[in-house]
This record gives C-alpha cells, structure tokens and sequence, in this order.
C-alpha cells in the first residue's frame, strides 16, 4: 500500500457514502413527514460532521494542507484501514436496505412509519451510526495527518452524542412500550452480549 492508494481508498469510501444514500434521499422527499424532530442543535452537528469526514480530509488529500500536521506513512496501517472500510461499506449499504422507507437523514417520523427490529436491527438500535463510527477510524488509518485524520472521528463523535438520545427519545414517542421493549434487548452501536 503506497499514500496515494491510501488515499484513493478514502475517497472511494466518500463516494460510496454519497451513492448508497443518494436514492434514498430521493425516496425520501416524497414520502410524508408527520414528525419532525429536527433542531439548529442537530443541523449543526451535521454541518460538523461532514466537515470532519469530508471538507477537511479533502482539502489535505488535494492540497497537503496542513502538512505540519503530517506523519510518517505506515503501509499495515493503511490496509487496517481498507479493512475497516470495507466494513463500512457493508453496514451503511445494509442499515439503508434495512430501513427502506423509515430512513431519514435527520431525526423525522414518516406517515406508515414501521418499527424496524429485524435484520441488523435485531442487534443493535444504530447500525448505521455504527458504520459512521468505522468509517471515521477508516479515515484515521488512511489518512497519515493528524488534523485530516481525525477529524472524522471529531465529527461523528459530535453527531452521534447530541443526537442518540433525542432520536430514542422521538422514537419512545412514536411507538411506545413497543420501543422500550425493544431497547431493552438491543444494544446501541455494539450487540448486547449479556441479555
Ligand atoms: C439517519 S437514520 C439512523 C437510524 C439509526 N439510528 C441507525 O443508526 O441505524 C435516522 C432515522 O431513522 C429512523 N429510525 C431509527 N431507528 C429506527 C428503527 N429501528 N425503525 C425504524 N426507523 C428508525 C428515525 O426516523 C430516525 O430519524
């Protein structure tokens, strides 16, 4: 593995993040909203968040900036990071199928919404977030920066704790004891080992 295959990797990962959801997104407008939970708190962390797994990996990858943040390249690194990629891909492609017409970028209740507890579901209440998590350790092992490196991580760190709880709040909301009797055998980004 060489640092310009490394980066290649990384972006190969941007653009599949930006076609797995480009359908769904398209679905998405034409199917009612009957709850929208969306807050400037939530707006903004999404703002942050594709600033860290996009804006700033992107400026490094195309122009080296900041280049005083760089450090020496490590090829085993670089392909623990295709690995870990590769298994984001596969998580954001099956939480998207998985979801189908229930998914939302934000945090909104659509007319039909369905409880989904099946398929990775049956494990854990976030798989998508989990994937978001694997990409951004991908962009830590890919990219040899610290700034463009770990920004991921920053941003979907944001994303994720301001969001979790209000999103389960909202679906507390929507579906009742059906979700608390889900929440108590799932776990959030990880399975529950213990039941
Ligand atoms: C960006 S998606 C992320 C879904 C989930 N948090 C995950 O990580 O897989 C957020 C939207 O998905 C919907 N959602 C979340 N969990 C769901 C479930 N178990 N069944 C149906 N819809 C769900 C909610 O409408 C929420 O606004």
């Amino acid at each position: 593995m060489t640092p310009e295959f490394a980066k290649i990797v990384w972006l190969v990962g941007l653009v599949a993040w930006v076609a797995i959801r480009l359908p769904y997104q398209r679905r998405g407008r034409r199917i009612k909203v009957v709850n929208d939970s969306r807050d400037t708190g939530d707006r903004i962390a999404l703002a942050l968040s594709a600033l860290g797994l996009s804006i700033i990996p992107l400026v490094w990858v195309f122009t080296g900036f900041p280049a005083s943040a760089d450090y020496p390249f490590r090829p085993w690194q670089a392909w623990l990071g295709l690995l870990v990629e590769i298994g984001f891909i596969a998580l954001f492609i099956a939480s998207h199928r998985q979801l189908g017409r229930n998914w939302s970028v934000t945090l909104e209740i659509r007319d039909k919404h369905k409880l989904v507890t099946d398929g990775l579901y049956r494990f854990v209440r976030h798989p998508m977030y989990s994937s978001f998590w694997l990409w951004a350790i991908a962009q830590a092992l890919l990219l040899p920066n610290w700034i463009a490196g770990l920004s991921g991580l920053v941003g979907v760190a944001i994303l994720y704790f301001s969001r979790v709880s209000k999103e389960e709040a909202m679906m507390r909301q929507a579906f009742g004891r059906e979700y608390d009797d889900y929440s108590a055998r799932t776990g959030r980004v990880f399975p529950r080992l213990i039941r």
